[in-house]
């Protein structure tokens, strides 16, 4: 067997995921000391051990994120694993139909939120379970619930036109984007995560079927992140063009900055929306293939940062602050003026909660190549100021954008949460 190949099998049998028995297996033939040596088996049982109680503990305590509250669950969250975007248009006319809707959806939510089944269950063999039942067993894995209005809720359907937030409309186009319509828009967004897929589509499912004559689904996407299994340290997520995405986001622990950069305020203009925040959506599809014919110091420069440990060019950490004079020995700027990151983080003035999921859905039928990207989701006090001016920017001159398309695009005005009694969007009507 050549050196090459030696190393190729050992490599495949480290990297193969064992299971307690394989352990136990290996141990007893003495197959895993030789290995890994002796010390190491200990420490494989430890990290088992911990794996367990951690699970167990989080299963007792740990699995429910409060769905009442003075924010909606779901924005200052720590992100779950996964996500089910679901937008709605509204069907019915009045706003009676949509306030009962909005009572309905907020009884289901905050029962899903607690791993409970929607509604009472029935044994009348004669009529379909009120529950769709795939969650039946599950934990409620985080799962969080988070409702807003799309800027076609204020038009003169329901009545709401006059509470139309002064700067929320539609976005505006941006250079570049090739959006598509089945991506686009909507009355209602929801967004649902958890830190279990079947769990999340659950939350969808029946708040889908809860809308049955007031609503209709009219866009689903589901997106991902790394699991805490596949990353117990919890590090950041990297997206699916192999980066480190979220180092930067402002830190959720601090009231006084969520109050300046994620929660709209009593005095913005209006007031039933104080406590609650704007989101932005954009599924940006990316030019995969592309970007992986690129060089390394191509993507690197692309972004500003250093692939693998997260650092800022000219850095080494991936927390070190962010320099965007410091030069080479050349007098090069380190971090290249048209990279991502020097044009987002700019004079530092516009700053967003950034909250976004990889996404795969299977391959493009045009052009046979991957449909996968980022389901980009920001949540911000202001979405002109914020979003909208930071995305001009971005969309006329940032160096991703050969590697990037944005073909879907919403917001949603979402609303503050609801107290125990109430229901989500009571403020508005
Ligand atoms: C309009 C807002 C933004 C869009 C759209 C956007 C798209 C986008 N971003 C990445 C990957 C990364 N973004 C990073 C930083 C970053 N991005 C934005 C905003 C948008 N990104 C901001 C405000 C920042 C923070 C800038 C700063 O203050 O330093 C990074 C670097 C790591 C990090 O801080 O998260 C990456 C990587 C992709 C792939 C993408 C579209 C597909
Ligand atoms: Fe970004």
């Amino acid at each position: 067997m050549s050196d090459q190949h030696q190393n190729d099998n050992d490599n495949s049998i480290m990297k193969k995921p064992m299971t307690r028995r394989d352990v136990l297996r290996l141990a007893g033939t003495g197959g895993l000391g030789l290995l890994l040596g002796g010390g190491a088996i200990g420490s494989l049982f430890k990290a088992e051990n911990n794996r367990k109680t951690k699970t167990a503990q989080a299963d007792a305590t740990g699995s429910r994120v409060p769905f009442y509250g003075q924010h909606q669950a779901g924005i200052t969250t720590p992100p779950q694993n996964f996500i089910c975007f679901a937008a709605f248009d509204v069907t019915a006319s009045g706003s009676k139909a949509l306030q009962k809707l909005f009572k309905t959806w907020t009884a289901a939510a905050a029962a899903m939120a607690e791993g409970k089944q929607v509604g009472e269950e029935s044994s009348n063999l004669n009529l379909p379970p009120v529950d769709t039942g795939e969650s039946v067993g599950l934990n409620p894995s985080q799962l969080t619930i988070t409702f807003g209005a799309g800027p076609s809720l204020f038009d003169d359907r329901f009545g709401l036109a006059s509470k139309r937030p002064p700067s929320f409309k539609d976005l505006p186009a941006f250079n570049g984007e090739q959006l598509e319509p089945q991506w686009c828009g909507g009355d209602i967004g929801v967004q649902v995560c958890a830190d279990d897929m079947q769990v999340a589509f659950h939350a969808v499912r029946n708040l889908a079927r809860i809308a049955r004559g007031t609503a209709v689904l009219r866009w689903v996407q589901e997106g991902f992140q790394r699991t805490a299994q596949a990353d117990p340290t919890g590090g950041t997520p990297r997206n699916l063009l192999g980066f480190k995405d979220g180092t930067a986001n402002p830190a959720v622990s601090s009231a006084q900055d969520m109050n300046k950069i994620v929660w709209a305020q009593s005095g913005d203009g209006a007031s039933w929306m104080a406590g609650g925040s704007y989101m932005a959506v954009r599924r940006i599809r990316m030019r995969i293939e592309i970007w992986d014919r690129s060089s390394l110091k191509d993507q690197e420069d692309t972004f500003g940062r250093y692939r693998a440990s997260g650092a800022p060019l000219g850095s080494k950490n991936e927390f070190d602050p962010v320099d965007l004079n410091q030069k080479d020995e050349k007098g090069n700027l380190m971090i290249p003026a048209d990279s991502h990151v020097a044009l987002a983080r700019g004079d530092g003035s516009i700053q967003m909660l950034r909250r976004s999921y990889s996404y795969s859905g299977g391959i493009d039928s045009k052009t046979g190549q991957l449909d996968a990207g980022l389901l980009f989701i920001s949540y911000q006090r202001d979405l002109f100021k914020q979003f909208v001016s930071l995305q001009q920017k971005l969309s006329k001159s940032d160096r991703l954008n050969e590697y990037i398309l944005h073909v879907g695009s919403a917001a949603f005005a979402c609303f503050p949460g609801a107290s125990k009694g109430g229901y989500i969007g009571d403020t508005l009507f």
